[in-house]
């Protein structure tokens, strides 16, 4: 017990602080902004956003408009925002003035190290200008024969549960398209296999990074004490609060972040050695160990490592942000992807007129190489696009728009004003007293909630089917023109979105830096499964005649489960009905 007593303090101590500055605070400016009442002092109401929380979401944004008051922790008043206007502040004219909130910082500083999500200012600014080149269009085009064998091992593992034409077998395509996009990370980005899509090999950095995220979740109410933590204590004490902490999940997490990191150090030495032909693993060679072989220098790491050892020494990144770029990579590039190509497939699966018009594009793409003598591939199927090719099929890319558009795999981020400042909104919204507020001022400290879910589903900016998943209205005559990323957009406002004028995936100076790669991995993966494999959502039933149904709880991230009593509702899973391609599944 005596152990405890200072973690009981630190917690006790920011309590009664926060208690302090509230109770002595005059009302705030965002107080004549309306919004839902608080529920609780002490936990506001800003967690209804992140539990099963789709209707939660657009309903803020039907009843209050595109500038919502809510409250968070300790009675802090928080800003819930989609207006288009204020958002092209947040992110691009008044950019200075805004962050990332202390908690996603430091947390993000402890788990992963000096990465891009873990760090600030100059640093992270340094670290952007070295890294945005990488993943430029032509590294992408450059990885995209490389990586294409992955897409291929997962087609085939598919194919292979399924025993002959003609029939279907059901499969939970999730653990599959997780693994898969594992490997597209540890590849594409490392450099190395980790083998993840081959069940009879072990490895212990995609089973931790696989891991992650169950963790995390049981210790994310820690996460807004970290900042005061950090601050007060040593690292000495904090080292031993984690070990004094009294739950298993606490060991775990640190199992899984030391297995991370320490395998992102071994990687990353082995290839600055290979690089620097310091005596490393030459390419290809197979490694002892669990690494894996080597990939051919085109991967991300590897790229980055020879644009640091050419760069000015002011511009130059030290090891440990290298290191640490590496834990970033795969925390933030593995599940999101993961959950956009399985809602793909789900919605594919349910609406077969689409699957069909995709398949036939496909083939009449892939046809076309083998008639012009393109490709070595015996059978159309199994042509691989290039990148080009790839990026300019019409469907395949409304598709994906339209998909991260309706169903971002992310639905609320964080942000900070860093001084006091004021939001311009493009729709003014009502104030408590019924009068209109067009500017928001806010004070040095406000949060800001950035709503992608309330943005991309925004009428004003979409139309009135904004919430119906339709591909088709990207494919107008302005996308076959020059202006393909505002193509579906209704009026002259624009989100200032880093992938097209959707919000998925932010924008501005910490906007998704591995968009154009998230993009061309499921374009690869649908491209490479779908000429080849039929979807349908699950047929059997149970004793009462019920069929499995799969549902996507927003909580966060978006995640499908399986109702009970088929499911838990709780964990990840896609299952579908899968059968081999037959004539009559083309448009
Ligand atoms: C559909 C897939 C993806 C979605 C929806 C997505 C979404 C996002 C979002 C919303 C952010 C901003 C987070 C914030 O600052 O609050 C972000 C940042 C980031 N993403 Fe992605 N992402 C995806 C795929 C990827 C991939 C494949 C990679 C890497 C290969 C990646 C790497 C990153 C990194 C490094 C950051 C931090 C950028 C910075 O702080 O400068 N993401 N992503």
């Amino acid at each position: 017990m005596a152990l405890l007593t200072p973690v009981v303090a630190a917690v006790l101590g920011y309590v009664l602080w926060r208690l302090a500055r509230w109770t002595t605070k005059p009302q705030s400016a965002l107080s004549r902004v309306a919004g839902p009442p608080r529920e609780s002092w002490l936990k506001g109401n800003v967690q209804n956003l992140f539990r099963d929380a789709l209707e939660y979401n657009l309903r803020l944004s039907r009843e209050y408009g595109t500038a919502v008051r809510m409250y968070s922790l300790y009675g802090q008043e928080a800003l819930y925002i989609s207006d288009p206007l204020a958002l092209q502040h947040v992110f691009g004219k008044d950019q200075q003035a805004y962050d990332v909130n202390d908690a996603f910082i430091t947390s993000n500083l402890l788990m992963f190290g000096e990465g891009l999500i873990g760090t600030l200012g100059d640093q992270h600014k340094k670290q952007r200008k070295m890294l945005n080149p990488v993943f430029s269009v032509s590294n992408m085009r450059d990885l995209l024969p490389v990586i294409q064998p992955i897409a291929d091992q997962m087609a085939a593992i598919f194919t292979q549960q399924i025993p002959g034409d003609g029939a279907v077998t059901e499969i939970d395509v999730m653990p599959w398209l997780s693994r898969g996009a594992q490997e597209y990370i540890s590849q594409a980005c490392f450099g190395y296999t980790f083998n993840a899509l081959d069940l009879n090999k072990r490895n212990e950095y995609s089973e931790a990074a696989r891991r992650y995220t169950p963790a995390a979740l049981k210790l994310s109410h820690l996460r807004p004490f970290l900042p005061f933590i950090v601050r007060t204590f040593p690292l000495a004490l904090r080292k031993k609060m984690v070990e004094w902490y009294p739950r298993e999940a606490m060991k775990d997490f640190v199992y899984i972040l030391t297995t991370m990191h320490e395998t992102s150090k071994r990687i990353f030495e082995r290839k600055k050695r290979a690089l620097g032909g310091e005596g490393g693993q030459a390419q290809g060679e197979k490694e002892e160990g669990d690494l894996g072989p080597l990939m051919q220098g085109k991967d991300i790491m590897s790229i980055l490592l020879k644009a640091n050892a050419s760069s000015d020494e002011a511009d130059r990144l030290t090891d440990d942000e290298l290191i640490g770029q590496m834990s970033t990579l795969l925390f933030a590039g593995f599940e999101t992807t993961t959950y956009a190509i399985s809602r793909i497939l789900w919605l594919l699966a349910s609406r077969q007129d689409a699957q069909a018009r995709l398949r036939s594009e496909i083939r009449a793409a892939k046809q076309a190489y083998l008639a012009e003598g393109r490709s070595p591939a015996e059978a159309w199927e199994d042509v691989s696009l290039s990148y080009d090719d790839l990026m300019a099929l019409p469907y395949l890319d409304a598709l994906l728009r339209e998909t991260l558009r309706v169903y971002p795999p992310s639905s609320v981020h964080f942000r900070v004003a860093k001084e006091d400042t004021t939001l311009p909104l493009q729709y003014p919204v009502r104030a408590v007293d019924g009068s209109s507020v067009s500017v928001v001022p806010l004070e040095k400290g406000t949060q800001l909630l950035i709503s992608i879910i309330a943005s991309n589903h925004n009428k004003d900016v979409w139309g009135e089917d904004a919430s119906e998943w339709k591909p088709e209205r990207w494919m107008t005559a302005s996308a076959e023109s020059e202006d393909k990323d505002n193509a579906a957009v209704k009026s002259s406002v624009r989100y200032p979105g880093a992938y097209s004028s959707i919000l998925t995936f932010l924008g501005g100076p910490r906007g998704c830096i591995g968009f154009k790669f998230s993009e061309m991995e499921a374009k690869q993966v649908l491209a490479t499964l779908l000429p080849r494999l039929h979807f349908a959502l699950p047929s059997a039933t149970n004793a009462d005649g019920r069929k499995k149904e799969i549902y996507w709880k927003m909580s966060g991230p978006q995640i499908p489960v399986v109702q009970p009593p088929f499911g838990d509702g709780m964990s990840p899973q896609v299952p579908l009905d899968v059968r081999r391609v037959e004539t009559e599944d083309f448009a």
